[in-house]
């Protein structure tokens, strides 16, 4: 069965996730990370301003294609859909979310930690997977380890990945893209030094190069 959400990662392999506390901070932050090279946005539902977040990126910013993160169950669905997301992201996997992601039509990536739940994944006919939280689950080493008995599956790591750990996971053949935080530093986003989110964006765009 085709899975829309690969089809996203693969022409986005790192995917910024944002906490994004004001909203007007939105526009200027994914041009920054646009034109680093990064076009899938993470909008995480953490902050008041997510929506409107979502709504001012996808008016203002049609290269970007904005998802939607933190999504915790079906309702977060309707809303972020209504908001303009093109896709969503949770950080776990429960029967009504992926029953409800189903039924939406949103090209949706949950969280995995453990065989089983990727065992659940495969069942529901997803085949790509936020592995989550990365770094802790064991890092590369785990993901790596999921590549045997989930030949077909693939992830995107997320969750404690840093600038000197994200090549560590995508040289691996079933990481398909990473996902994190470090491409938005909340003090660079407070600063409004959009010209060093671009950089540390075009310098994660190149470390993902070759899977283009
Ligand atoms: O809010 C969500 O939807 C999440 O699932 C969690 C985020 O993906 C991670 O918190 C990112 O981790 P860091 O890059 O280590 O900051």
């Amino acid at each position: 069965m085709p899975d829309a959400m690969l089809d996203i990662l693969k022409r986005a392999p790192v995917v910024p996730v944002l906490v994004i506390e004001n909203a007007d901070d939105a526009v200027p932050l994914a041009r920054a990370l646009v034109a680093g090279g990064l076009p899938a946005l993470e909008v995480t539902l953490r902050t008041s301003a997510a929506l409107d977040s979502i709504r001012r990126i996808t008016a203002d910013v049609p290269e970007a294609l904005v998802g939607v993160g933190t999504i915790m169950k079906p309702a977060d669905l309707d809303t972020a859909q209504e908001a303009g997301a093109r896709f969503a992201v949770s950080p776990g996997a429960t029967d009504a979310l992926l029953g409800a992601a189903r039924a939406s039509g949103m090209p949706f990536l949950p969280g995995v930690a453990t065989a089983s739940e990727v065992m659940r994944g495969l069942e529901a006919g997803l085949t790509v997977f936020k592995a989550f939280p990365a770094a802790a689950i064991g890092g590369p080493a785990t993901v790596a380890a999921f590549g045997g008995p989930f030949p077909e599956a693939r992830f995107c790591p997320t969750g404690g990945i840093r600038s000197n750990t994200a090549a560590d996971y995508l040289r691996l053949p079933n990481v398909v893209a990473i996902g994190g935080t470090w491409l938005a530093p909340k003090e660079k986003v407070s600063a409004g030094d959009w010209q060093g989110i671009e950089d540390l964006a075009r310098s994660a765009a190149g470390l993902a190069e070759h899977l283009g």
